[in-house]
């Protein structure tokens, strides 16, 4: 089996990293360099960049970051936020960003999945899935920071991005970011079972409990979280004991 991977998520504006619940209500939660290097230093696998504001000098803030960034940290960094060209793909993976993610601009183009997966290979880009559920085994995507509703059904969605030549989903649950209650691991199994890419699941994590769940019944092959982490309720070691106590195959 596949050793499972842990993912911190940096979520970042104006040059710091903020959370938010069902992304609302940001608070400031660090720097982003600073809070990098504790992570790497801390045994985490990969970690993810989001720029939440998403404007062309959000990019070039980004972009110098994780210069600074690939300086220190030698795990696999995946930059999204605001991605909309090739150009915007290069520029982050010039900058030291091992893959991209892109939401918003795939939904609007589905191409670009397939442009980015020629021009750089299906393992830089990761196709970002914002869901809010919407009726029983159902989930809607929405784009822009989750302030727009699309009419994509988000499995149906998940599939035909895979089928686009996505090399990996970063799938998250709008109803549960932030809310440290767990993740929505029906939503995860449904894409999961849907797709043969990797499942990155997103959204909700609390407890060493909640990471388990999502490797399993959620059926995702790597956990993302964010409040969990950056306000100490555990770290990443001691999720990492936890996990190999239960039997999940993680790199120590
Ligand atoms: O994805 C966005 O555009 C966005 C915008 C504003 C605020 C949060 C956003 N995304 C949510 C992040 O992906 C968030 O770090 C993950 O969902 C993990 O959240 P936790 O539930 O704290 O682990």
């Amino acid at each position: 089996m596949l050793t499972r991977r842990i993912i911190p998520c940096l979520d970042v504006t104006g040059g710091r990293v903020v959370k938010g619940q069902s992304f609302l209500n940001l608070r400031d939660a660090g720097d982003p360099v600073a809070l990098a290097k504790f992570y790497y230093e801390q045994g985490a696998d990969e970690l993810a960049f989001l720029d939440i504001t998403a404007t062309v000098e959000s990019r070039k803030t980004m972009a110098s970051i994780i210069a600074e960034l690939s300086k220190y940290v030698f795990m696999p960094l995946t930059v999204g936020g605001g991605i909309r060209t090739i150009a915007d793909m290069r520029e982050m993976l010039l900058s030291g960003a091992d893959k991209v993610a892109i939401n918003t601009a795939a939904v609007a183009r589905p191409e670009l999945i397939t442009e980015g997966a020629i021009k750089f290979g299906s393992q830089c880009i990761v196709v970002a899935i914002d869901a809010k559920r919407s009726g029983e085994g159902k989930w809607v995507v929405r784009t822009h920071s989750a302030t727009q509703a699309s009419n994509l059904d988000a499995v149906e969605w998940a599939k035909k991005a895979a089928e686009m030549g996505a090399g990996e989903l970063l799938v998250t649950s709008i109803d549960s970011d932030g809310h440290q209650k767990g993740y929505d691991n029906d939503l995860n199994r449904a894409i999961s079972e849907s797709v043969s890419i990797p499942l990155i699941a997103s959204g909700g994590a609390g407890t060493p409990d909640h990471l388990y769940d999502a490797l399993t019944v959620g059926k995702a092959d790597a956990v993302l979280a964010a409040s969990i982490f950056h306000y100490g309720t555990y770290s990443i070691s001691q999720v990492k004991e936890f996990l190999a106590r239960k039997g999940v195959a993680i790199r120590r």
